[in-house]
């Protein structure tokens, strides 16, 4: 458990507060059967995938599960934390919360004396969302922020996690004092830690890139075009970090990667950029993957791996992945923020 409690002050009496940050979620374990389960909770719900129920059972449960977790678990294999069992999405958004449980015990929310429990959760899989309600609830929390890790909203994402948020309440029965955190895609706090985590990225490095490739995850182009503002939300990122790091956008194309299925999403797609760029003579490339909250399967092993094989086999000689945010210093920062500007009034009240 997470949890950071403080000295009992007038906030108590007006209600504990309750912070429970939410990923995307994982499988449990490596292995045909683990990894079938996660992919069919998570390609069953229609956020994801919005198909007719009709039309997508047979082909999710009869074709896409009797072949991908296979190719998925070995992926996975490429990327797994052995030491604790688990993939790193489930080790790094603990230890996010962790790290935000600590920062509020030590009095990172200035001098104001608030009690407040941190819990995480994932939207799919364990540790599931209603366990982290279940355990704010033991704690006495009675106001409770959740903390979607998506700095861009997308209906497949933050929406997904608000439809679950509302059905694990409705299965408890019970309805505390309710926020969601906004998506914070233009946060100046957030753009400058990528901003900082780019340029401490190429220093790093033992070549100098000549283009800093910016890659989203995708989605199908039919749900911008009914309205999801996923889109300009990820082009605002984008031109806000070239604003500050004075790159143009031949510099520093933005890119979709992870396209899953035949219809045409977000484009340019990220693996055919690659190659391109490649046969275009260009040799050294850095790749940053800023609507990852944390490093995953699509980062380590997609653009890590996937990426930078196809680099190398159309001539390309370097591809590095500048690391997510994840809880370094410039990550937890982020969370941080926003977690204090959630919290406003919450805490001024009983201060
Ligand atoms: C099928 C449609 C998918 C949509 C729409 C989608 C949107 C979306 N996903 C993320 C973040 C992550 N996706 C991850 C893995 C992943 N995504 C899809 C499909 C869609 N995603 C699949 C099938 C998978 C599983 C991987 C595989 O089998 O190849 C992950 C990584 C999870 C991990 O365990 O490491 C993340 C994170 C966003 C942000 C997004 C929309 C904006
Ligand atoms: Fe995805
Ligand atoms: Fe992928």
């Amino acid at each position: 458990m997470t949890k950071s409690a403080a000295a009992p002050d007038a906030l108590s009496q007006s209600g504990k507060i309750g912070v429970l940050v939410v990923n995307l979620g994982t499988p449990d374990a490596l292995g045909y059967w683990p990894v079938r389960r996660y992919l069919k909770e998570f390609l069953w719900d229609p956020r994801v995938v919005d198909t007719p129920r009709l039309i997508w059972w047979p082909i999710l449960n009869l074709i896409i599960l009797s072949r991908r977790p296979q190719r998925s678990s070995k992926n996975y294999e490429t990327i797994w934390n052995t030491e604790l069992n688990e993939s790193p999405l489930k080790t790094v958004t603990r230890s996010q919360a962790e790290k935000l449980a600590a920062w509020i015990e030590s009095g990172g929310l200035g001098a104001r004396r608030a009690s407040i429990a941190v819990e995480w959760a994932m939207r799919y899989g364990q540790p599931s969302i209603i366990s982290g309600f279940h355990k704010l609830k033991e704690q006495g929390c009675e106001r409770i922020l959740v903390v979607p890790l998506y700095p861009q909203y997308a209906g497949a994402t933050t929406e997904s996690v608000a439809d679950k948020v509302e059905q694990s309440l409705a299965k408890m029965r019970w309805r505390p004092e309710l926020r969601s955190a906004a998506p914070y895609y233009k946060d100046p706090v957030y753009i400058d830690a990528l901003a900082t985590s780019v340029r401490e990225g190429v220093a790093r490095l033992d070549f100098t890139p000549e283009i800093i490739l910016v890659s989203f995850h995708g989605i199908p182009q039919s749900y911008v075009e009914a309205g999801d503002p996923y889109y300009d939300q990820c082009v605002e990122t984008w031109r806000l970090l070239r604003e500050q790091l004075d790159l143009t956008p031949e510099r520093c194309p933005l890119t979709f990667q992870s396209r899953f299925g035949p219809k045409q999403w977000l484009q340019p797609y990220t693996d055919e950029t690659v190659k391109a760029l490649a046969r275009q003579g260009v040799k050294r490339i850095a790749v940053l993957t800023p609507g990852f909250s944390v490093d995953c399967l699509e980062t380590i092993s997609e653009i890590g791996i996937e990426n930078r094989e196809f680099f190398e086999e159309n001539g390309g000689e370097e591809l590095a992945l500048i690391p997510c945010l994840n809880d370094s210093a410039l990550g937890m920062r982020v969370i941080q923020s926003i977690v204090e500007r959630e919290l406003f009034g919450w805490i001024e009240a009983g201060a």
